[in-house]
């Protein structure tokens, strides 16, 4: 006779169910269980739901079996990154930390929500890649770094201009957050520079956690980057605090540290908004050639990508606490 027990241990000759499968039940020649499949994705998914099934199938008197799936939804963080100017190395900055972040542990995701000027594909080497779709979803492109990625650089030809204005760049933003991010528990979101279309969007339908603000050290920068830090604050945003980028020159021949933006900037004005100081990122010609080349330095062991984890450390000690 065809009991719980003689199910539960059919269900044990499935290594990976163990952990994921409630008790079945059985009536009426039918099997009946809940199934766990949190994480996986969907060919896992696929493959461990018809092991069950074929293991149930097996047991005597079993002449069907109804799987239920359930998955928790894990809240997942989207942290944004983003610069009151352009060319400020937020681009970078986004790239490095999300690899930063995945080597440190965590599962990490990167969007380049930079819709009029993508440079994720270049940075993150996976320049004429096409994302797939599933279920009328995108899939995002895998990288070498372990942090699959998501651009509109990857939707458009290259070099095709993107003049998309109000809601058709929010909803460009929208496909690429409800991608299938699979067991991504932050995403890294590289904003536009300014305080635009595709901010707007992030703070009233998809809010971040917190914001990364990047500036160089000039003045000039540094009053575009309280503009930025002041759209989060008006919308709620908690500020993860401010990097300093392009700070300070160290002379590949001779080791001396100029100043060509200035330094400390930064630092300064972050302690006058009251927002945490991250760090900075010197100006360093390794930093551009690495970068451009499709080799984040983060994703080495140079000293240059050290001041990138350096950076990452504090984010994801931020991120742990909120
Ligand atoms: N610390 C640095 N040292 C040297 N070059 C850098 C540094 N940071 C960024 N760069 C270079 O500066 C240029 C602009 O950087 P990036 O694209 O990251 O800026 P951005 O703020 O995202 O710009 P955009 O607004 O165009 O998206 C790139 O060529 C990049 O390689």
């Amino acid at each position: 006779m065809t009991d719980e027990a003689t199910l539960i241990a059919a269900l044990a000759t499935v290594s990976d169910a163990k952990g994921r499968a409630a008790p079945p039940r059985f009536a009426d020649g039918r099997a009946s269980l809940i199934l766990d499949v949190t994480g996986l994705d969907d060919v896992h998914r696929d493959l461990l739901q018809a092991d069950v099934k074929r293991a149930l199938l097996e047991v005597p008197g079993v002449t069907s079996v109804r799987i239920a799936l359930t998955a928790e939804r894990k809240g997942r963080k989207l942290i944004a990154v983003a610069s009151g100017k352009g060319g400020v190395g937020k681009s970078t900055l986004s790239a490095n930390l999300a690899i930063a972040l995945a080597r440190g542990g965590a599962k990490v995701g990167l969007i380049d929500a930079d819709i009029y000027g993508p440079s994720q594909p270049r940075l993150m080497a996976t320049e004429g890649m096409r994302p797939t779709s599933l279920n009328q979803k995108l899939e995002p492109v895998p990288t070498r770094f372990g942090v699959p990625m998501l651009s509109m650089g990857h939707l458009v030809k290259p070099g095709q201009a993107i003049a998309w204005r109000g809601p058709m760049a929010g909803n460009a933003l929208g496909q690429l957050i409800d991608a299938e991010w699979g067991d991504c528990e932050l995403l890294i979101i590289d904003l536009p520079p300014g305080t635009g279309d595709v901010q707007l969007s992030m703070m009233t339908k998809h809010k971040p956690v917190g914001a990364v603000i990047v500036s160089t050290p000039q003045d000039l920068a540094l009053i575009d980057a309280v503009r930025a830090i002041d759209l989060f604050n008006q919308s709620g945003v908690p500020i993860i605090g401010l990097v300093e980028n392009m700070s300070g020159y160290e002379c590949p021949h001779c080791g001396e540290v100029s100043d060509p933006f200035g330094q400390g900037g930064a630092q300064a004005a972050a302690g006058t908004m009251d927002v945490p100081f991250l760090g900075r990122i010197p100006l360093d010609i390794a930093i551009r050639t690495a970068s451009d080349a499709g080799d984040p330095p983060a994703a080495g062991n140079s000293p240059q990508g050290a001041a990138f984890t350096a950076i990452a450390a504090k984010v994801a000690a931020w991120i742990k606490e909120h």
